[in-house]
């Protein structure tokens, strides 16, 4: 059984949604969003995070830290103006030779499943990576310079976190000196030339980016107490 790490990215300062305080601190049923992503991998057995903060960022997490987790050491890595940088600077920090997967994760989709975490743990062991995702539940269309043009649905996946891979591939492919305009890490993974793996991703486990997305996540964790 390999080693497991998860990287939390958190440095982004969150523009599409407007709000002062960055989203990732924003609260939502009564918690920072961080503080819900943090407690799912936290619940994992022998899972060691490292979490990804800008300097700012690292102001509103001093209090965080001490009020939901005063007796859990969560080491700090300090991100860069993408999120391309930000992992890069959190795999750049760590150095292991035994064998490790490293699932990476957005801050800001807290309501991700326990048990989608935990099958890309099990399916990236055996693939290598364990990228997860659903399918699109509204017709699309390619946007070209003169046009726009049908899709056909099925062939099209709508990416989430957490992206999963063996240490190895990511280390591989985060080491190339790439131009950064990846949105994700799957993309970094298949640029160095390895095929991505697809898991099951949630539609419960929205992205928070917009003052919306906020208020279906308090709605939803409503509905799940209940
Ligand atoms: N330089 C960055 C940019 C983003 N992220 C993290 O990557 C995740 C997904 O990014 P996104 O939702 O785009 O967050 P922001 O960049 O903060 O939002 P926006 O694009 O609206 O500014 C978030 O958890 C965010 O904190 C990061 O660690 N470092
Ligand atoms: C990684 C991601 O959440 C997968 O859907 C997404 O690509 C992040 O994109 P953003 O532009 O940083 O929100």
């Amino acid at each position: 059984m390999s080693q497991k790490i998860a990287v939390i990215v958190a440095s982004g300062t969150g523009s599409r949604m407007g709000s002062e305080i960055p989203k990732q601190f924003l609260p939502l049923n009564g918690k920072p969003v961080l503080v819900h992503t943090l407690e799912k991998f936290l619940s994992i057995h022998d899972c060691h995070i490292i979490l990804v903060l800008s300097e700012a960022g690292k102001a509103y997490w001093q209090p965080i830290s001490e009020q939901f987790f005063p007796d859990t050491y969560i080491p700090v890595i300090t991100g860069g103006d993408t999120r391309y940088q930000s992992v890069k600077n959190a795999l750049n920090s760590l150095d292991t030779d035994v064998p490790t997967i490293v699932a990476i994760h957005d801050a800001v989709r807290p309501l991700v499943p326990l048990n989608v975490i935990l099958n890309a743990y099990v399916v990236a062991e055996q693939f290598g990576s364990a990228v997860t995702c659903v399918d699109s539940k509204d017709s699309v269309r390619l946007i070209t310079e003169d046009r726009n043009q049908a899709l056909e649905r099925k062939k099209v996946k709508l990416i989430q976190t957490p992206q999963t891979f063996q240490w190895d591939i990511l280390k591989k492919a985060y080491e190339l000196p790439y131009i950064d305009s990846f949105t994700d890490d799957a993309s970094v993974v298949e640029a160095a030339g390895y095929t991505i793996h697809l898991v099951e991703g949630s539609y419960a486990n929205l992205k928070i980016t917009t003052p919306e997305d906020l208020f279906l996540a308090e709605h939803l964790l409503h509905e799940s107490a209940h």
